[in-house]
């Protein structure tokens, strides 16, 4: 496994506040791998997304992407190889056209004409939004409206993608779309392409190969999702959801009814429900 993000403990503090955001982060995520960052409102999850590609410089410590390291002087090569999708879909376009917003980041970049519409089409192909090309972004539902944005960092080829809270202003639909779609995507690049989820959504951190747990700052839990989902009074104690099947294990338990230790998606407790009642 080769290690592209690795921070070494690494302090940030906004220049206005004198508490630290981030406090001593040191971690490793390795090419191709999926890691998911959850953690309760304010607990710095955004702060190590704009750390990483330097729209924040750290206070202290290092970060090293794909072994070039974090500075002024490496800022662009490091912007270069991570992309980064927003919550909001609306605040992420600048072209009057699908095709024109994916091409934007490619003409300041001065990729050449010929290249740049081949990587349009790719990238929009790649999101399922081809037929779309010549509409108007801002009459795209907000799911396609993140698809287009993962498309305009795709034609950009980073090696990572980072997702900050990407979903959380989708319909269920678009959700489960956008985790599809980073699904499939990741099939396909396989150690091309690294992605950082940082979520509130349950199943798309259960989606990912790896999930970090920040509180107050400081890197406090990482491991498989189906380890720190089942921790129902560990997510309890760092203020997080728990998921809806571990809830509903714990009111079996209550109740006398053996269930499973390990983690289960609501479709796994549900064939668990229908497998244990069909024996009886
Ligand atoms: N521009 C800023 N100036 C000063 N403090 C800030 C600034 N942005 C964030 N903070 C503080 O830094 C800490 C971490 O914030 P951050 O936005 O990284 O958390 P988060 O986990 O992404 O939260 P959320 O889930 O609400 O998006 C919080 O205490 C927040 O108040």
């Amino acid at each position: 496994m080769t290690p592209i993000i690795s921070l070494s403990h690494v302090d940030y503090a906004y220049p206005n506040s004198d508490v630290l955001a981030l406090h001593d982060l040191s971690l490793t995520i390795n090419q191709g791998e999926w890691v998911a960052i959850i953690g309760h409102n304010g607990s710095g999850k955004s702060t190590f997304a704009k750390l990483l590609n330097y729209l924040l410089a750290p206070t202290k410590g290092e970060i090293k992407i794909n072994d070039v390291v974090a500075n002024e002087e490496n800022m662009w090569t490091i912007r270069d190889m991570v992309g980064m999708v927003f919550q909001n879909p609306d605040n992420q376009f600048v072209g009057a056209t699908v095709a024109d917003d994916v091409a934007f980041g490619m003409e300041n970049r001065s990729v050449p004409r010929e290249e740049m519409m081949k990587r349009v089409d790719d990238a929009l192909t790649e999101v399922q939004m081809m037929p779309f090309a010549d509409r108007e972004p801002a009459r795209l539902s907000g799911g396609q409206k993140q698809r287009v944005a993962i498309a305009s960092v795709l034609a950009l080829q980073p090696k990572i993608l980072i997702l900050d809270e990407a979903t959380a202003m989708l319909d269920p639909k678009g959700r489960r779309e956008m985790i599809a779609l980073v699904r499939d995507l990741k099939a396909r690049m396989g150690d091309d392409l690294t992605v950082i989820s940082i979520t509130h959504d349950i199943d798309e951190a259960a989606s990912a190969e790896r999930v970090m747990v920040i509180n107050d700052g400081e890197l406090i839990e990482t491991g498989l999702p189906s380890e720190i989902f089942a921790n129902a009074d560990q997510l309890r104690r760092f203020g997080l959801a728990v998921p809806f099947a571990e809830q509903l294990k714990e009111k079996l338990r209550q109740r006398g009814i053996t269930v499973p230790d390990e983690y289960l998606t609501t479709e796994g407790l549900v064939t668990w429900l229908w497998q244990s009642i069909s024996t009886k």
